[in-house]
């Protein structure tokens, strides 16, 4: 037995990144569609309603809510303000019984513009490193206050992106209070590679996102220096099983370390051209025929 718990993100029927593909997917439609592939849950997309009406659609369904994205801008705006907006933030959660908040620090972000992802992320100086460390320790404890884990998401065209700054946020923030989001897609296009991130990190992960990588493309989105949006609607990323990345040896480390928690399929694609339900259900079968054989070997090692 493991204490995992498998959800689908809405990302692959809309996108909060480029609000009009998908448009036509309803509230209703997406979290039938996760119901009827048999995951346990999702995570907030940007057009959930109010707490009180997600959380009857999702009694419907027996769905459960993982968490959310919140962008901070702790560097651009100040921990004041971050602090009172995370806040609100954890308030909805506690609404809709969600167990992590979902953070990374937008300030300088190049995820959402027509820039070259692979080749004009930002940096960040040294004195905005220790504002954003001290500032994360803060929000840390804000999300503890409301019994939630803060996970920090680290993502192409941003701040926090390779193997070295997650490191280096990872060293510099207090372990008790701020947690890591491992995003198997972002780690593999960022650093071509996502074991050493899960082996170094392992006991500050508490939430997981696996993302798969269409390496041909990902290396025709290099070629063509493409944006972050334009990537995926390209086809860089997809589910589970379908691309390049063996989830194989990254769900036996998890498991060898008794992770506890949600693992969240999250593959954006252009819903016109991947179809959202079948992609989740594509993902959902190489979870069940695929990874979960893998927790017999659990059962043995005990
Ligand atoms: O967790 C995520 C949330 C999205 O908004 C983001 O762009 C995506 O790539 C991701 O990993
Ligand atoms: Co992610």
């Amino acid at each position: 037995m493991t204490n995992i718990a498998w959800g689908i993100a809405p990302i692959g029927w809309r996108n909060d990144d480029i609000p009009e593909i998908g448009a036509e997917n309803t509230l209703s439609h997406v979290l039938s569609d996760i119901a009827v592939a048999d995951y346990a849950g999702t995570e907030v997309g940007g057009f959930f309603p109010e707490a009180e009406v997600l959380n009857k659609e999702l009694e419907l369904r027996k769905l459960r809510i993982a968490g959310k994205w919140f962008s901070s801008y702790i560097i651009r705006d100040g921990i004041e303000d971050a602090e009172k907006a995370f806040r609100k933030h954890c308030e909805y959660l506690n609404a809709v019984n969600a167990d992590v908040a979902v953070v990374s620090e937008q300030t300088y972000s190049i995820q959402g513009t027509d820039k070259n992802v692979f080749a004009e992320k930002p940096f960040f100086s040294d004195e905005e490193w220790g504002r954003l460390c001290s500032g994360l320790d803060l929000l840390g404890k804000v999300a503890h206050e409301y019994e939630l884990k803060l996970v920090y998401h680290h993502h192409m065209g941003t701040g926090i992106q390779t193997l070295e700054e997650v490191d280096r946020l990872m060293r510099n923030t207090d372990q008790n209070y701020v947690n890591l989001l491992y995003d198997t897609g972002h780690i593999y296009v960022s650093d071509d590679e996502y074991m050493h991130l899960l082996n170094k990190h392992i006991d500050r992960i508490k939430h997981v996102h696996f993302k798969d990588v269409r390496k041909d493309e990902k290396e025709e989105c290099k070629k063509e220096g493409k944006s972050f949006l334009q990537s995926f609607l390209a086809g860089m990323f997809t589910v589970p099983g379908d691309g390049n990345i063996d989830f194989i040896p990254v769900y036996k480390k998890l498991l060898a370390s008794g992770y506890e928690g949600w693992i969240i399929i999250e593959a954006e694609q252009d819903p016109n051209k991947a179809h959202p339900l079948e992609y989740a259900l594509k993902g959902k079968k190489y979870i069940d025929e695929t990874l979960l054989p893998l927790n017999k070997s659990l059962t043995s090692i005990q």
